[in-house]
């Protein structure tokens, strides 16, 4: 069977090498939506028009992909008054290796006015913004929707005076030079996605593995923020319950001034852990709102 994937595109972006190991690239299996921005791939699993969508969610480096934890929060808690939340949940991740490239077609490096990229990578790659291999007080740095957009940019520029931080595919998609390979502040630089979807996505082959089966349960909450401790009630739930916590986000809740939804990474897996299920609805007691948005399945294959 095809599945239908939505993702950051065009082609080229990381989030289409997340698309790439999540679901292969047998074009028997899979046929590929690439969207111009993450919203647009919420649009598309909302609206059915694919059965995934692939967004990216946080970086090694730099942390949050606000655009993303943001229309989580759009989707998810403050949905307008007449519709509920979304059928879609979060249903796997995938951790993608984060090789930035500096590129252009201009072969005098002093002609460059211009680099383009995603904002998400200007402070993964600020040591080569303090190295002296261009002079950067005459170039500006433009946003681009992706890096692979920022590719075509320059694929398509007719004045030389261009360049983009991209991917290795990017480069070869549009045949773009690579002057500095991997001039990523961090060797390591990993980015997260999530795969949402309305089912569990079809099996990866399996892959030789130390690690045990690990599940991830991803809960999002509002609270009274005028309640002294309403945070640390939460939080000691789940160490009662003996639940071990992945990671804590906050973001601005829309709802009202200076109050924040939270996003808390659970450990285990909501279908069969009774305890996590039991904190779950002592905890949806304390809240103003709590949504499950997934359960899936930790990705140990790239995670580390
Ligand atoms: O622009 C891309 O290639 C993307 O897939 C987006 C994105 C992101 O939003 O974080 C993905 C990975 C990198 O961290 C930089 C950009």
């Amino acid at each position: 069977m095809v599945v239908k994937v939505a993702f950051l595109g065009p082609e080229g972006t990381y989030t289409h090498q997340a698309v790439l190991q999540q679901f292969g690239n047998n074009p028997n299996e899979i046929e590929i939506y690439p969207k111009k921005l993450i919203g647009d791939c919420f649009n598309a699993i909302d609206a059915e028009e694919v059965d995934y969508a692939v967004v990216p969610v946080e970086n090694s480096t730099n942390g949050q992909v606000v655009f993303t934890y943001d229309l989580l929060r759009d989707w998810y808690l403050v949905p307008n008054q007449n519709t509920s939340a979304p059928k879609f949940k979060i249903v796997a991740e995938q951790f993608v290796a984060i090789h930035h490239n500096f590129m252009t077609k201009t072969k005098d490096l002093k002609q460059i006015k211009t680099i383009y990229s995603h904002p998400q990578v200007w402070t993964q790659v600020t040591e080569f913004f303090k190295s002296n291999k261009l002079d950067f007080s005459s170039i500006a740095k433009i946003d681009a929707t992706s890096t692979s957009k920022a590719a075509e940019l320059v694929y398509e520029d007719k004045t030389n005076t261009t360049a983009c931080i991209a991917s290795n595919m990017s480069s070869e998609l549009y045949r773009l030079p690579i002057v500095y390979p991997n001039i990523e502040d961090n060797s390591k630089n990993t980015t997260r996605f999530l795969v949402l979807g309305y089912k569990n996505p079809p099996p990866l082959p399996e892959q030789p593995s130390t690690k045990p089966n690990q599940f991830i349960t991803s809960i999002i909450f509002t609270l009274n923020h005028d309640d002294p401790g309403a945070l640390c009630d939460v939080l000691v739930k789940f160490k009662d319950n003996k639940i071990n916590l992945s990671s804590i986000n906050s973001r601005p809740s829309h709802l009202k001034q200076w109050h924040y939804v939270f996003f808390l990474e659970i450990t285990g897996d909501l279908n069969t852990n009774t305890n996590l299920k039991q904190s779950l609805e002592e905890l949806s007691k304390s809240c103003q709102t709590l949504v499950v948005l997934g359960t899936f399945e930790r990705s140990w294959r790239y995670f580390s």
